[in-house]
């Protein structure tokens, strides 16, 4: 089996014709390569002026310029699989064949395109001869029941049976596997199989059941299935595997076809169907563009922070002394409080290391800045301070966020804490000059451990947020913002009627 890419996403080229409605040739091909975890490449053999009702004409570019599609490609990118569809003539099944013995691509999964379901023909009658010969260099053959039978050169099968014997005679003739294929058969069932003439007996036939979906939305199952093979089996190994993988996923891709009403015939497959619905179409921010947008979503309330008679007459030195030591009594009682939602933010932390992130920040709220505040305030007056309004109101949005037991929304709330204050440190500290009346408070908040302490707790609350739904990310903000709107009521606090507000 061939190497796949370092990320483990296989590079598959189609080689093949064109449907500018988008459900078979190419088109289809490269959607399917994406809808089961490639990267599609694409050769163009064969410019097909057709839609859902069926095939106009035909253009074949020169070959020269096929042989430099297909050198551009390998020239530059290591082929994890070939998917083969539409050849159109003797001529581009030689350039094909030439490109194959020399490149030779560890998987090639050749769908001998013939006939499309509208009845017009995309091969040469006279190239089937060539097409045949082509066969031995493939890993896995496609055929149709009508294909089949054209390429062992026998009437077509009408029983799955006939089909199976059949297929059993093309693989060793040719030596190669092949698919066969129940579409073209009447009936409920739509059964595939990997036939191998070159294994044992138990293993020559392995069948894949199917149940017939009725729908008209089947233009292109042929190129979508081998594409999807081509895509797999780099990853899944076995045939039998990718075949059940691949023919899970066309089901899911027929059966919403008719949502897409693309044409009046015979419409395409839905092909990222599945994946539309498992929620494939929800793009996901990353932590560090969520940090920044989250940042910039509070600006308002950072300006007024920065704004505040508070935080100006902190800056200053000339704050009223006695709103600063209300303030650190106040501070005090909050980061008592803070503490035990930080030691619950622990308790819910879903990682050893963000449990104990949380579980130290707990004890650091309580000892390092409890001694802080201590040293300014004295123990008597810590301890005999009520909490204010504005205070009780913070303490009881975090109280309830960590009520609500939900991780994210209660770490999103804490946030504001750490983040604010360290944003407000870094400006205050170019004031605390030698005689600053409070220097050694200004100083704590631009201490270098709470400069570490801020970036993980930013990174621990934004990687939840990047995780998490719209609808959670969306609670987490909500929270955050709250918090942050708290902390500038806070600042504000000291210098307005809250200082003398009582409960
Ligand atoms: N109505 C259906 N319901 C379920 N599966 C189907 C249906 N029609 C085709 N398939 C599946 O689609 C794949 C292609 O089968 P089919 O025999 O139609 O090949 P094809 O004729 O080469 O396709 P195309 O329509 O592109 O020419 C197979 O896996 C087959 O089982
Ligand atoms: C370029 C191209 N390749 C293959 C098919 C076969 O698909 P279908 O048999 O579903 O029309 C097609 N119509 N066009």
């Amino acid at each position: 089996m061939g190497r796949t890419s370092m990320t483990g996403i296989p590079r598959v080229l189609s080689i093949a014709g064109t449907d500018p409605t988008g459900g078979a040739g190419i088109q289809a091909d490269l959607k399917s390569i994406a809808a089961n975890g490639g990267y599609g490449m694409a050769v163009v053999t064969a410019l097909v002026a057709q839609n859902t009702h069926g095939v106009r004409s035909v253009h074949v570019p020169p070959l020269d310029f096929l042989a430099e599609q297909l050198d551009a490609v390998s020239d530059d990118v290591e082929i994890d699989a070939v998917k083969i569809g539409m050849l159109a003539d003797t001529g581009v099944i030689g350039v094909v064949e030439a490109w194959l013995e020399r490149v030779q691509p560890p998987i090639v999964v050749l769908d001998p395109v013939m006939v499309a379901t509208s009845g017009d023909r995309l091969l040469d009658a006279n190239a089937e001869a060539a097409l045949r010969q082509l066969l031995s260099r493939a890993t896995l053959v496609t055929p149709n029941i009508p294909e089949l039978a054209i390429l062992v050169d026998e009437p077509r099968a009408l029983t799955w049976a006939d089909a199976l014997a059949q297929a059993e005679r093309l693989s060793e003739r040719h030596g190669v596997a092949v698919v066969a294929k129940g579409g073209h058969l009447d009936g409920d069932a739509v059964p595939d199989a990997v036939v191998d003439a070159s294994e044992s007996d138990d293993d020559r036939i392995r069948e894949v059941p199917g149940t017939r979906i009725v729908s008209t939305n089947t233009h292109g199952t042929g190129c979508s299935l081998s594409s999807a093979l081509a895509t797999l089996l780099p990853r899944v190994g076995d045939t039998a595997e990718a075949l059940a993988q691949a023919k899970c996923w066309l089901a899911e891709s027929i059966r919403h076809g008719a949502d897409l009403h693309v044409g009046s015939g015979n419409g395409p497959v839905s092909h990222f169907a599945g994946l539309w619905a498992r929620g494939g179409l929800e793009a996901r921010p990353t932590a560090a563009d969520l940090a920044a947008s989250w940042w910039n979503d509070i600006a308002d309330i950072r300006r007024d922070i920065d704004d505040s008679p508070f935080v100006r007459g902190l800056a200053a030195g000339d704050l009223d002394d006695g709103a600063f030591r209300w303030y650190l009594a106040q501070d005090a009682i909050y980061l008592r409080a803070y503490a035990r939602v930080l030691a619950e933010a622990s308790r819910l932390a879903p990682t050893a290391e963000e449990q104990a992130f949380w579980a130290t920040s707990a004890a650091g709220s309580i000892e390092g800045e409890l001694a802080l505040h201590e040293g300014w305030l004295g123990t008597e007056t810590v301890f005999d301070a009520e909490p204010s309004r504005v205070t009780t109101a913070y303490l009881d949005h975090l109280a309830a966020s960590a009520f609500r037991g939900d991780y994210g929304v209660l770490i999103a709330a804490l946030l504001p804490c750490f983040w604010l204050y360290h944003d407000a440190g870094l400006r205050l500290r170019d004031h605390a000059h030698d005689s600053h009346p409070y220097r050694s408070w200004l100083e704590t908040y631009a201490d270098p451990a709470f400069t570490i302490s801020n970036e993980r707790a930013i990174g621990f609350v934004a990687n939840a947020a990047a995780r998490a739904s719209d609808a959670d990310r969306s609670a987490m903000f909500t929270a955050f913002r709250a918090s942050a709107a708290h902390e500038r009521a806070f600042f504000d606090a000291p210098l307005t009627g809250d200082r003398d507000a009582r409960l």
